[in-house]
């Protein structure tokens, strides 16, 4: 997460709203294997599939944060130009989500369209397993900074998968494995703005409820406007819960791959871009993703074999299980639901 310094610049979340309770991991815990911290970790990943992970205080973390407070204005430099010069690098709609995806291009619960631009940028490019997509000068000029927060970012996701692998009793290597920096993977680094609202009727869904469909997500930013659903319905708008972003904490979500590895031992929950609320709806909202992924050749076949039969096996690779879902969502035919968070029973 950014540091104080950005989050003196903006009004404050507000104090009225119901937030949800994260589990709080320290970044030095994680790397050191402390059992304490790895237990609450694990804990966290079944229960709500979402977590705060707090970097101050760690050599490492500090520069993520540092790191962090440049890429965040950089965000808002690259989504800020001018529509022209974004649309030379555009996503290409059923086939890949790099490059600039403009507002509006997709849909929110209530049907109308979204409220936010994204540009996701991959791993595979920066870490020189491919060339690196076109992008504009102002995102070539901070290649050696994208670089550099990918490579920390694939450190702490290869710390989380160990500390699961120890967790869930197989070989510490085993997810980690299945995530190496110099293979071809969906994974990317995501900028997204999310409008402001002056109006009322602007106090609306920004991004529609979702599950993420990697494996692990790593989110910065500012101003609020994420919620997750613990418990209840999706159409019941009282069960929804606020994040309140924090400086200095990374906020950690599991995605579907991890629920389908592990025979819905580990939680994938529904989350959403609502508005920024209180004084904040006023400024437009950055946020700065690692969108991890393994391997995409990877399968989506079941690792960990304790605990209760899973219905929904699947031999695709981690590809083609990707381009099945998304085909599903665009037909309105995948239900958007929290998946995972079972007990183990043997
Ligand atoms: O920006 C956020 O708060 C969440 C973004 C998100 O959920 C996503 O990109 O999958
Ligand atoms: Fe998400």
């Amino acid at each position: 997460m950014a540091s104080q310094k950005q989050f003196d610049a903006v009004p404050p979340f507000p104090d009225n709203l119901q937030t949800v309770e994260l589990s709080t991991i320290p970044l030095a815990g994680l790397i050191s294997g402390d059992t304490k911290v790895a237990e609450q970790l694990f804990a966290a990943c079944q229960d709500l599939g979402f977590f705060l992970l707090d970097l101050r205080g760690d050599h490492l973390g500090e520069e993520i944060i540092n790191e962090i407070d440049q890429l965040l204005n950089l965000s808002m430099e690259a989504l800020n130009l001018p529509e022209e010069v974004k649309k030379r690098f555009p996503v290409t709609p059923g086939k890949s989500i790099l490059g600039f995806k403009p507002r509006g291009s997709s849909v929110t619960e209530t049907r109308q369209q979204d409220r936010y631009e994204m540009l996701n940028i991959a791993q595979d490019g920066l870490m020189g397993v491919t060339d690196l997509q076109p992008l504009p000068d102002i995102l070539l000029d901070k290649r050696r900074l994208l670089t550099s927060y990918m490579k920390h970012g694939h450190v702490i996701i290869t710390a989380i998968c160990r500390t699961l692998s120890d967790q869930l009793k197989i070989p510490t290597e085993t997810f980690a494995d299945l995530h190496p920096a110099n293979k071809s993977s969906g994974t990317t680094i995501r900028m997204i703005k999310a409008f402001a609202c002056t109006k009322a009727e602007e106090r609306r869904t920004s991004m529609i409820h979702h599950t993420d469909f990697g494996t692990i997500t790593l989110l910065a930013n500012v101003i609020g406007g994420l919620q997750v659903l613990p418990a209840g319905e999706l159409l019941d708008e009282n069960a929804w819960r606020w994040v309140r972003p924090q400086p200095g904490l990374l906020i950690v979500n599991l995605g579907d791959v991890f629920v389908q590895w592990t025979g819905r031992i580990l939680r994938s929950n529904v989350h959403r871009i609502r508005y920024a609320p209180g004084e904040q709806q006023n400024l437009d909202r950055y946020s700065l993703a690692i969108v991890g992924r393994p391997m995409s050749s990877a399968t989506m076949k079941r690792i960990h074999n304790l605990g209760v039969p899973s219905e929904e096996e699947t031999d695709k690779t981690v590809l083609e299980y990707e381009w099945y879902k998304m085909g599903l969502v665009k037909q309105g035919k995948w239900e958007m639901k929290t998946r995972g968070g079972r007990v183990i029973s043997a």
